[in-house]
C-alpha cells in the first residue's frame, strides 16, 4: 500500500512511521466499536500510506458470513466513518487481504480455521507471519479469547515473527478482577506482547500535554503547588447510554471513563519529566504520580455519583437513565462522578485535582484547566479586580481541540478596571494537518511495536486502587443524586465545589 499512494510523499520526514509485513485480526467485529472506530482506522492508515504492501485484515464473529460480505461490511463502515476520502486503489489494495472466519470464542474449530486462513495470508500476502489479535470483545470474553489463542498455537512467536494482543477497556471492573485477568493474559503472552487500548492516549490533544510541559519553558516553572491553586478535569459527553445498557450498568461513569481516562490525564498533567520519551520511561513517572495519589479522608464530602433523570437535550426530551431499554429500573448505576483527589508529592502537596464525568451533560466536552493562584499582592483598588477571575491553562482535549491562556487585561477606558481575557491555540488555525483518529495512531503503533501511549499492568492496577474505595462507599452509601439530562450535574457536585471555595467551570 505504501508503495503505490500517490498522497504520500516519500520526502516527508513527518511521516516516516510505516508498519512492516503485517495483519491483524479483530475480534468482535460485527460489534460497535469495530464499525465506528476499528475497520475505519485501518482503511485511513492504508489511505495515508502507512500499511505494507499485503497488509491482511481478518474480521473473526459469529455471524454466517462470506469473506464477501464482510468485504461489504468494512467497505459500508469505512464509507459512513473514515476520515480520508475514500478512494477505489487503496480499496482494492486493502480486499486482497481481507478474510472472514465465522465461530464463537468456544469454538475450537474456528479457532483452528484461524491459524488456517494466517498460514494461508503468509503465503498469499507476505505477511511474514505476524499478527495482532485485537479483543473488541464484551470484556467478560477476554479470558475465552486469549485461552484460545494459546490452545491453537496463535500466541507462538516462531521463526522470527511476532504476534500480539491488543485488549479494549475496561481492563478488569476492580482490583482483583484486574489482577486475575492480568494473570491469563501473562499465561500467554509477554509483557511485551500486550497492548491495553486507553484511546485517549491516542488522541493528539492528549499527547500534546507532554510537549505543552516539556517542549516549552514558560509553563514548568509554575506547574506546582506554589502557583497552582486546583486543577479540574472533565469528561463531558451528551449523549446517554445508547445501545449499550448490557455493558454499562452495573459498570457506570467512573469505572468507564475515570479509572482510565482520567486518570491517564490527570497523571499526564501531573507527572514529572521523564527522561526520554521512551516507553519505559514514560510508563515510570506515570506510575509514580498515581501510586502518589491521595484519596480524600471523606468519601461523603469529597466525592459525588449521581443519575441522569428525564430532561431536555438539544430541544428534544431524552428518558431518565432508569426508564432507559434495558436498565434495570432498581440501577444505582452512576452515569456521573464527581471526585477530588490529591497527590502526595513535594510540587503537589495540598492541590486539589477535581475529576468529573457524566453522560447526558449541557454538552460534550473534555478538558484539563491548571486553575492558579490569585496574585498574592494587588496594586488595585478592589473595585478594579471586582470581575477578574483567576488565571488559567486550559487544554481542551476535545471538541475545539486547543489551548487557553485566561489572564486578567485592563480594560480600554480612562479608569482603570480589570477584567478576563483569553490567549487562544486552536489546531484548526495553527495546522494545516489534520489530527489522526486516536484508534488510527494506536492501531498503527501495534503494529510498529511501540507501546508508549498504551497503559501498563502497573498503572491499570494503581488506578483500580484509586477507585475501588470510592465505589465500595458508594455501594454502601444507597442512593445517587439525581440531575436532570442537559444539565451539568447535580447540586451535590456544586456543593462539593463550594465547600472548598471554588466552583466548576462551565466549559
Ligand atoms: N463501543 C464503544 O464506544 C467502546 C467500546 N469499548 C470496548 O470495546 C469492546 C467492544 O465493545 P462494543 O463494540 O461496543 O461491543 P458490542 O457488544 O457492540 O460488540 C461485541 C462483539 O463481540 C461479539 N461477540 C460477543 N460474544 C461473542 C461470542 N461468544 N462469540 C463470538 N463473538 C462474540 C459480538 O458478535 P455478534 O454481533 O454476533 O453479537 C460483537 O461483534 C468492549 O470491550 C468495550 O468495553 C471501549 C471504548 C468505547
Ligand atoms: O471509553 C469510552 O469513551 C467514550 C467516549 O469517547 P470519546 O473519544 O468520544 O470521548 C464513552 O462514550 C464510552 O462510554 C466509554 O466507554
Amino acid at each position: 500500500m505504501s508503495s503505490s499512494n500517490p498522497l504520500r510523499d516519500p520526502a516527508d520526514r513527518r511521516l516516516p512511521r510505516i508498519a512492516g509485513p503485517s495483519g491483524l485480526v479483530i475480534f468482535g467485529v460485527t460489534g460497535d466499536l469495530s464499525r465506528k472506530k476499528l475497520m475505519p482506522a485501518v482503511y485511513d492508515l492504508a489511505n495515508r500510506g502507512l500499511l505494507p504492501p499485503g497488509f491482511s485484515l481478518v474480521g473473526f464473529a459469529r455471524r454466517e458470513w462470506q469473506n464477501e460480505d464482510f468485504a461489504q461490511e468494512v467497505h459500508d463502515a469505512v464509507k459512513e466513518h473514515a476520515r480520508t476520502p475514500f478512494r477505489e486503489e487503496v480499496w482494492h489494495q486493502l480486499i486482497q487481504g481481507m478474510r472472514f472466519v465465522q465461530g464463537t470464542f468456544d469454538d475450537d474449530e474456528a479457532f483452528e480455521r484461524l491459524r488456517d486462513t494466517i498460514d494461508e495470508l503468509d503465503k498469499a500476502q507476505g505477511t511474514g507471519g505476524n499478527f495482532a489479535f485485537y479483543l473488541s470483545v464484551p470484556p467478560r470474553s477476554f479470558p475465552v479469547v486469549i485461552q484460545q489463542l494459546k490452545k491453537h498455537g496463535l500466541a507462538d512467536q516462531s521463526g522470527g515473527s511476532w504476534r500480539r494482543a491488543v485488549i479494549e477497556k475496561p481492563f478488569g471492573h476492580d482490583l482483583k478482577s484486574a489482577e486475575e485477568l492480568n494473570k491469563v493474559v501473562h499465561e500467554v503472552f509477554a509483557p511485551d506482547q500486550v497492548f491495553r487500548i486507553d484511546h485517549y492516549l491516542g488522541k493528539e490533544t492528549v499527547q500534546n500535554i507532554l510537549a505543552l510541559r516539556f517542549a516549552n519553558t514558560m509553563f514548568e516553572p509554575i506547574w506546582n503547588r506554589s502557583f497552582v491553586d486546583h486543577v479540574q478535569i472533565t469528561m463531558a459527553e451528551d449523549i446517554g447510554i445508547g445501545g449499550r445498557a448490557g455493558y454499562y450498568d452495573g459498570i457506570g461513569a467512573a469505572r468507564d471513563v475515570i479509572q482510565n481516562h482520567l486518570l491517564q490525564l490527570m497523571a499526564l498533567t501531573a507527572m514529572e519529566e521523564p527522561a526520554s520519551f521512551d516507553a519505559d520511561a514514560l510508563a515510570a513517572e506515570k506510575t509514580k504520580v498515581l501510586g502518589a495519589v491521595r484519596l480524600p479522608k471523606d468519601l461523603g464530602r469529597d466525592t459525588v455519583f449521581a443519575q441522569y433523570a428525564a430532561g431536555w437535550q438539544g430541544g428534544e426530551k431524552a428518558v431518565g437513565y432508569l426508564q432507559e431499554e434495558g436498565i434495570d429500573p432498581k440501577s444505582k448505576t452512576d452515569t456521573y462522578a464527581a471526585i477530588k483527589l490529591e497527590v502526595d508529592n513535594r510540587r503537589w502537596a495540598g492541590v486539589p485535582f477535581y475529576l468529573r464525568t457524566g453522560k447526558r451533560l449541557g454538552r460534550r466536552v473534555t478538558e484539563i484547566a491548571v486553575v492558579f493562584q490569585r496574585a498574592p499582592h494587588s496594586p488595585f483598588d478592589h473595585t478594579a479586580t471586582e470581575e477578574l477571575g483567576k488565571n488559567a491553562i486550559v487544554i481542551r482535549v476535545q471538541p475545539d481541540e486547543g489551548v487557553t491562556v485566561r489572564f486578567g487585561s485592563k480594560v480600554p477606558g480612562t479608569s482603570m478596571e480589570i477584567r478576563d481575557v483569553s490567549m487562544d491555540f486552536a489546531y484548526g488555525e495553527s495546522f494545516t494537518e489534520s489530527s489522526p483518529e486516536a484508534y488510527e495512531r494506536l492501531i498503527l503503533d501495534v503494529l510498529l511495536g511501540d507501546s508508549n501511549l498504551f497503559p501498563r499492568t502497573e498503572e491499570v492496577e494503581l488506578s483500580w486502587k484509586i477507585l475501588d474505595p470510592i465505589e465500595e462507599y458508594w455501594d454502601k452509601s444507597g442512593i445517587p443524586a439525581q440531575y436532570p439530562a442537559g444539565t451539568w450535574g447535580p447540586v451535590e457536585a456544586d456543593d462539593m465545589l463550594e465547600r472548598d471555595g471554588r466552583s466548576w467551570r462551565r466549559p
